[in-house]
């Protein structure tokens, strides 16, 4: 794939943040005064081989997703178009497949709940699958050991550990995933089980999935500390940007 492909991004914001607790739909949710939504989306932008990013919006909160849109600022080179979402992280991912026009390539599929990702790791990711991965993920090595378990059948319960994976095999993944488009447009036609993530439906066609490096701030707004980890790391951005 050269360096003449077109590339959108997919940027499924569309849950609900149920592990951050009650609020609004997570993506929507301020961090320093400004919706998670829109830091994920100029952190994507920022991208000059990104032209195209399509914001997969919570089922019923499309307009309010627009105007959010239309009141902040955001490249005049990329285009932005909203659709609604669905029950599941994957059924909005296909929302948003859906409606990619023709002469895009590459497709990144970027969580709003990882509204920090320098665009050093996205160029990164758009890279490999331009020198040829059909699918391509962003990692960093677990710094904790992993355990597989029996998982306990009543809450609370002690759980038997089964086995200790090599730590030095693992990886912890993150967004955006990089894909050529008719690759991930296959995989969302194929595969029907539950996944967490896209790429993993490619492995299921049997195709090759690379990683390149992650980065530390590419975290992904989980749990409440998850917040305070982010407002500080914008923080520390507004220090060293000396203003
Ligand atoms: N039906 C859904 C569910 C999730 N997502 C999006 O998928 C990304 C990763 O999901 P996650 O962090 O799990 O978000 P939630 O599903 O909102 O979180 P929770 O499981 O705590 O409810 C998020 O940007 C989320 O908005 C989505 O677009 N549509
Ligand atoms: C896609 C993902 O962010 C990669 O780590 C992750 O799998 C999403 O999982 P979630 O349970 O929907 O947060």
């Amino acid at each position: 794939m050269s360096s003449e492909s077109r590339t959108a991004v997919v940027i499924p914001a569309a849950g609900r943040g149920v592990r951050l607790g009650p609020g609004a739909p997570k993506a929507l949710r301020a961090l320093n005064g400004t919706p998670m939504l829109i830091h994920a989306i100029r952190a994507m932008a920022a991208s000059r081989a990104v032209s195209l990013v399509v914001v997969v919006a919570p089922p019923d909160g499309a307009a309010e997703v627009k105007t959010l849109l239309d009141d902040h600022a955001l490249p005049e080179r990329t285009d932005f178009v909203v659709v609604p979402g669905g029950q599941s992280r994957q059924e909005s991912v296909r929302a948003g497949l859906d409606v990619l026009p023709p002469g895009i390539d590459i497709v990144l599929v970027h969580d709003a709940a990882r509204p920090l990702v320098p665009v050093d790791t996205v160029d990164g990711v758009i890279r490999a699958v331009r020198e040829g991965a059909p699918a391509v993920v962003p990692a960093l090595p677990l710094t904790d050991t992993v355990k597989q378990v029996e998982p306990a059948a009543t809450p609370g319960e002690a759980e038997p550990v089964v086995a200790t994976p090599e730590r030095a095999r693992l990886r912890a993944v993150q967004t955006p995933q990089g894909f050529d488009r008719a690759t991930l447009v296959r995989a969302h036609e194929s595969v029907t089980d539950n996944v967490t993530d896209d790429a993993s439906m490619v492995e299921q066609l049997g195709l090759p999935v690379v990683v390149v490096p992650g980065h530390e701030e590419a975290f992904k707004v989980t749990r409440p500390l998850d917040l305070v980890l982010a407002e500080a790391v914008l923080a520390r951005r507004r220090a060293n940007d000396g203003f």
